[in-house]
């Protein structure tokens, strides 16, 4: 999908955003998918980092984002839990649609939409903590009232770590192998019982076997999960995910050292790889481009 709208790149007003008036918006009604990204563009101070972004994230289907550095794969990812938010002179423009809500207007409230759309970070960040606590710790903060030993087994147990840790739970998170940390954070995130899990590169830091296990993990977590992930990997995209949107750097407003990406292709992964309609994608897949 080539992706090109006229006067996107006009900086939107610092006002807040209207919320929509009349009757109650509550977006597209399609059961399949999760997340609605509709003319996303969103810029750093003055700098466009995104422009235009349209598309669709299906629920319990692993979705990648690919693309060469700088092209904002990551700032994409961040406009889903509003982590963006954190960045001082973010903003965005367009329209983030999650479960009948625009989660992109302002006033959301951000802390209960990351309890919701959970995120992994590339490098694993256990808290100094226990194994027991790392996962006991965000739950109870986020309101947690059941049996906790419960809850860090069964969380354990669904990012496939309980059989390695169960004997040491009381050791320091810090202890465990990269891989192992990676896991835990996992586990920590679905303790929150999120619906959506956003992961920034949740292998780069890992080695192959421990990159496997996670693969395995998301595969095995997509059946109760949407995932979305950005990699730079292209094998690992072509692994696990359903679904892969290519972003480019949208050469005509990239300038100044600047860089503007742009979405160049959202297509099914296998086909995204063997037969790419954007000639860009194919250029990237291709390692022409990098
Ligand atoms: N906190 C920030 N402040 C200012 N500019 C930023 C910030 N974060 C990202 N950018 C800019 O936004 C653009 C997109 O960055 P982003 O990290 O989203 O790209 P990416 O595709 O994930 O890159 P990479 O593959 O190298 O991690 C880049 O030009 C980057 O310099």
């Amino acid at each position: 999908m080539s992706v090109t709208q006229p006067g996107v790149e006009r900086a939107p007003s610092p006002a807040p955003q209207a919320a929509p008036s009349g009757p109650r918006d509550t977006g597209p009604a399609d059961d399949s998918v999760a997340l609605t990204t509709r003319h996303l563009s969103v810029w750093y101070g003055s700098v466009l980092a995104l422009k235009d972004i349209s598309i669709n994230i299906p629920k319990n289907k692993i979705t990648a984002l690919i693309g060469p550095s700088g092209c904002g794969k990551s700032t994409l990812l961040r406009c889903y839990n509003r982590m963006n938010d954190l960045i001082l002179g973010a903003r965005m423009d367009g329209e983030i649609w999650f479960d009948g809500g625009l989660i992109s207007a302002p006033g959301t409230d951000s802390v209960a939409l990351r309890r919701r759309i959970g995120m992994v970070f590339q490098k694993p960040n256990p808290f100094p903590k226990t194994i027991y606590n790392n996962i006991a710790w965000g739950a109870r903060i986020n309101g947690f009232r059941g049996d906790m030993d419960d809850l860090v087994e069964k969380s354990l147990r669904r990012a496939a770590l309980w059989d390695e840790v169960k004997n040491k739970l009381h050791r320091s998170g810090l202890d465990l192998s990269g891989g192992q940390q990676q896991r835990l954070c996992i586990a920590r995130t679905l303790a929150v019982e999120p619906e959506v899990i956003l992961m920034d590169e949740p292998c780069s830091a890992l080695d192959p076997i421990s990159t496997a296990r996670v693969e395995d993990l998301m595969d095995d977590l997509k059946a109760d999960y949407t995932i979305v992930i950005v990699t730079h990997n292209m094998q690992q995209a072509r692994r696990v995910s359903d679904m892969t949107a290519c972003l480019m750097l949208d050469e005509a407003a990239s300038a100044d050292g600047h860089r503007t990406g742009i979405l160049a292709e959202f297509s099914p992964t296998d086909l995204l790889f063997t037969n790419p309609k954007d000639k860009r994608t194919e250029d990237y897949i291709t390692g022409r481009i990098g």
